[in-house]
């Protein structure tokens, strides 16, 4: 077995990952070959603590809500980069995981029944957003985890498709659409990433102004964020019409340069996170009516997780992703709940968008 000292990112060939090591799978957009880390040292972090290893090779996974639950950083201990057939080769597995047992699971009517108690708080305290999400349960078995992933990759070519096992985490498998922040060298973008619409409909079709206005907050969140950290050389382009599977959403891009000491760069990220896109506005209000409202834990749905390096951070937004158990899958999905939302189309939103990750469990 190969292996690479923590601060030497040179890769080595793919070998299998020691049972019971913590492993982090990630495929990037566009990307032909997955980057794989593995320890058998994962570490418990809280967001002070994040800087300290911003800077390392490794993978950092943080909770939707990281106050309250500790990220994960996966040291790379054993480092490769191959493709997804050459990852299956390998034998990549978890050790045995729990069996489901509980966190709510949220039908028709709890979903309306919540989404009313969050627009009653949108009333009262002043809230212009909240993201309201639901789990759906699917059977699936650990040891179809691997096809599930090569399936995901041969479906979503243009999402970033990430594994990651920790025993503080459990196991997280999906496609995301939504970058919150890459950073290569001094180079840096994000995105402002909301709206949802079936992709039948025609790119050129105008949005409406609910989601319009959805998709704004987020832009405006993030260019005040980007603002307060003085970056440079700032552009932005749209938003435009971006596709994700079956689904579109509307996309501002955000480039810019940025010289940020790993503190400065980790509290971008504590700013940043969690964006409009998942949790509200004002942040703080909307994250207490999320804890007060929705009977599940979001633990890493609504996170971010990626790539730490010195030259090279890329961050995702933890959704459509699915949380395994030893028999089971979760799927968690949400949607930017507004004054000016209707039920129904909230409920078929979240619908739409476990599209993902069902067109794929159901064809196992
Ligand atoms: C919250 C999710 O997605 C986010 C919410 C969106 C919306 O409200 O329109 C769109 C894209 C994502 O930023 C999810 O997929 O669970």
């Amino acid at each position: 077995m190969t292996f690479v000292s923590h601060n030497n990112e040179n890769k080595s060939q793919p070998t299998a990952i020691p049972s019971g090591w913590s492993f982090a799978c990630q495929r990037r957009p566009g990307a032909e070959r997955v980057r794989v880390v593995a320890s058998p040292a994962a570490q418990a972090l809280t967001p002070p603590e994040w800087h300290t290893v911003l800077d390392r090779a490794g993978y950092l996974t943080v909770p939707f809500d990281a106050q309250q639950e500790a990220s994960v950083w996966i040291p790379a201990d054993q480092c490769f980069e191959c493709t997804v057939d050459e990852l299956i080769q390998t034998g990549i597995m978890p050790p045995p995981l729990p069996s489901f047992s509980g966190n709510a699971i949220m039908d028709a009517s709890t979903h309306r029944h919540c989404l009313e108690q969050m627009m009653a708080q949108i009333d009262k305290n002043h809230l212009t957003k909240v993201i309201l999400s639901r789990i759906l349960p699917h059977p699936a078995t650990i040891d179809q985890a691997a096809d599930i992933y090569h399936r995901l990759c041969a479906a979503y070519p243009q999402a970033c498709v990430y594994w990651f096992y920790t025993p503080r985490s459990g196991m997280w498998m999906g496609a995301t659409p939504e970058l919150l922040l890459r950073g290569h060298r001094h180079d840096y973008q994000t995105v402002a990433l909301a709206g949802t619409r079936s992709s039948d409909v025609p790119p050129s079709h105008p949005w409406n102004a609910k989601e319009l206005e959805e998709q704004a907050l987020v832009s405006r969140f993030i260019h005040g964020i980007l603002g307060h950290h003085a970056v440079d050389d700032l552009q932005v382009k749209g938003p435009f019409t971006a596709g994700a599977g079956s689904i579109s959403h509307l996309k501002t891009e955000f480039t810019f340069t940025h010289r940020p000491s790993a503190q400065g760069l980790a509290r971008l990220l504590a700013d940043l996170h969690p964006t409009p896109a998942v949790c509200g506005l004002p942040k703080h209000e909307a994250l207490a009516a999320i804890h007060a409202i929705e009977p599940h834990q979001r633990h890493f749905y609504g996170g971010f997780q990626g790539e730490t390096g010195h030259d090279r951070r890329e961050f995702y937004v933890t959704i459509r992703c699915m949380q395994h158990f030893s028999d089971q899958a979760l799927i968690y999905v949400g949607g930017g709940i507004t004054r000016d939302s209707v039920a129904e189309d909230e409920w078929t939103e979240t619908e739409l968008k476990a599209r993902t990750l069902l067109a794929v469990l159901k064809n196992m």
